[in-house]
């Protein structure tokens, strides 16, 4: 594999190494910076901007990088056969995505359970599977309902629960200006949907801290 497909690159287990870039696309993008920065009245030229086109384009790919993933291969390349029956939980997962309408930061938390029905999945993937779909240009709801719908095609748990608290760049410092609001989107299966208790049992443990 050359250095220039490594992000594109797949692997046994969809993983891709971002310590390498593009090239090609770089160029490209790199290309189209340098002709945004003239058009916002910069200097292209000037000493400062000269190697931004080229960061931004490796900044960007870096930021999407989640397109050359495959979440449903994560998941799978760590799944074993166990009798546990129980939630399992894994929360304040850290969330970074860019929004779909502004190419702006989104940020946060995200939550996820899941009952297993004869399979556990290594712990890690779950975080990883998070950030395969939350590098890519999204919004919120979409990015919570992907994850859902990736563990629950990919492990067939008796149920999902994912729950997202992000701010979003988009209402902070633009727009609407909002600086201390949180959207909180929520995506369940199973018996989370069909089981108050087991819903409210989820809330509960996302809520409740170690100390
Ligand atoms: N539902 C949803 N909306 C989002 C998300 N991220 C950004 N938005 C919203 O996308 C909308 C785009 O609305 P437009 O009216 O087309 O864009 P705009 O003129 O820039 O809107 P303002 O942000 O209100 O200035 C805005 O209301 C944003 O707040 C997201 O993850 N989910
Ligand atoms: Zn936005």
């Amino acid at each position: 594999m050359s250095n220039k497909d490594v992000l594109k690159g797949e692997s046994r287990d969809g993983y891709v190494k971002i310590d390498r870039y593009n090239e090609d696309k770089i160029e490209a993008v790199a290309a189209h910076y340098k002709d945004i920065l003239g058009q916002l009245g910069e200097n292209p030229a000037r000493e400062g901007l000269l190697k931004t086109p080229e960061r931004v384009a490796k900044a960007l790919q870096y930021l999407t990088h989640g397109y050359d993933l495959k979440p449903d291969e994560i998941l799978k390349s760590a799944m074993f056969e166990e009798d546990y029956s129980q939630m399992v939980v894994v929360k304040d997962i850290e969330v970074y995505s860019m929004c779909e309408h502004h190419m702006l930061p989104f940020f946060g938390k995200a939550h996820i359970a899941y009952i297993p029905n004869g399979h556990i999945v290594g712990l890690s993937k779950i975080p990883r599977v998070v950030d395969a779909f939350a590098r890519r240009l999204q919004v919120q709801e979409r990015l919570t309902n992907e994850i859902r719908d990736c563990i629950q095609n990919t492990l067939s748990p008796m149920g999902v629960a994912v729950v997202m608290e992000c701010r979003h760049l988009c209402m902070s410092m633009r727009g609407v200006q909002k600086q201390n609001s949180v959207t909180t989107t929520s995506a369940f299966t199973g018996t989370f949907l069909s089981n108050d208790k087991t819903r409210s049992e989820f809330l509960r443990l996302i809520t409740a801290s170690l100390d």
